[in-house]
């Protein structure tokens, strides 16, 4: 038997062997095949409601845990173990509704056009994991998972088309990553809208600011979405907010006095952004959110709303989302928010 040094030397040899044969040897082929880095397999399993739910984890010791119904991301947490999504105290875990909290996808449409299929069906769905996000290199299946939803045998009823929808979600130290994928499987050109839904966790909603996003025009979902102009400085809250702001920058700060948190999110191809807090009287009016969940949450979505994505047949749309967390004392005066903004220079 002939003893390689290597794998990789003993892999070239095998090939030079093959390639001056001219011909594949499927003995040699099958020793290739053994011999071949294997990926390490998926950390998958059944949750109690019989979801199955993937574990992403990373070195620093943050995990994240996503459910193939829905594509949904129900858990971050960071390297000291804290959760940093909001998961709702009464969230229905049975596979019939969204589940309220976490991260979610809403498409093809943000509005409520259905109204037992709220803001898109794809977070209502049973999603696959995807063999071949190409031409995405292949994901590290420890930190990383690749899903898709085709549309084939899923009843869009107003919006029938074709279309699949890929969704890559990556962790790393102190980051979660999401890049959304939408290729036109039709032949007609299609429109959509969509919303990244992101339920951060806060420790107390009235010690919350969001900046990034003053100066901005708005849609106000509760004046039937009227458009104004926004004012503050920064956004906080004293009661149930929900627009859609336009055009917004790149990086958004959410900033959480309480817990000297701030989360950063960064977008692209998502120009818009919700902001949502249901506030006292809305979460008590919402079956699936304790009464008083509405105070640990906050959401701040990357969004596609005011100009819908219009894509010609087997043309493929693609967004990116990163939500990052830095401690902060902006109570102390020591966070400099145009720092988490725009980094260590002044915007231009
Ligand atoms: O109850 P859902 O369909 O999950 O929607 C929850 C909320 O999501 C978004 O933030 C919308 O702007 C709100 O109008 C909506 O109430």
């Amino acid at each position: 038997m002939v003893m390689m040094k290597t794998d990789t030397s003993f892999l070239v040899w095998l090939v030079q062997l093959d390639w001056r044969k001219g011909k594949v040897n499927p003995f040699m082929s099958s020793i290739r095949a053994k011999l071949k880095p294997r990926p390490m397999p998926l950390n998958v399993f059944q949750d109690i409601d019989g979801l199955p739910r993937i574990i992403l984890t990373e070195p620093t010791g943050s995990s994240a845990e996503v459910l193939l119904y829905g594509g949904q991301v129900v858990s971050w947490k960071n390297e000291r173990k804290e959760e940093l999504l909001f998961m709702s105290s009464k969230a229905n875990w049975k596979q019939s509704k969204a589940i309220r909290g976490g991260i979610s996808v809403c498409f093809p449409q943000f509005e409520n056009i259905i109204a037992q299929e709220q803001q898109g069906s794809v977070r209502n769905r049973l999603w696959s994991l995807d063999r071949d996000p190409s031409p995405l290199p292949p994901s590290d299946n420890q930190s990383s998972v690749d899903l898709i939803l085709k549309s084939a045998g899923f009843d869009l009823r107003t919006r029938a088309y074709s279309f699949e929808f890929r969704l890559r979600i990556s962790l790393s130290a102190g980051k979660l990553i999401l890049i959304p994928r939408v290729r036109n499987t039709d032949n007609k050109a299609v429109s959509f809208t969509l919303s990244i839904s992101n339920y951060l966790s806060v420790s107390d909603i009235s010690e919350v600011r969001v900046e990034g996003l003053e100066t901005l025009d708005y849609f106000d979902n509760l004046m039937n979405r009227s458009r104004f102009t926004e004012q503050a400085d920064a956004i906080t809250f004293d009661d149930q907010m929900d627009r859609v702001y336009l055009h917004t920058p790149k990086k958004i700060a959410i900033i959480d006095h309480e817990k000297k948190r701030t989360f950063v999110l960064q977008k692209n191809a998502m120009p818009d952004a919700v902001v949502w807090n249901p506030g006292c009287k809305k979460a008590k009016a919402l079956p699936d959110l304790g009464d008083d969940d509405y105070k640990f949450m906050i959401c701040v979505d990357s969004a596609a709303i005011e100009t819908p994505i219009v894509l010609k047949p087997f043309e493929e749309w693609k967004g990116y989302q990163e939500l990052s967390t830095v401690s902060s004392s902006y109570c102390s005066g020591q966070l400099d928010p145009s720092k988490v903004l725009y980094g260590f220079h002044s915007p231009p």
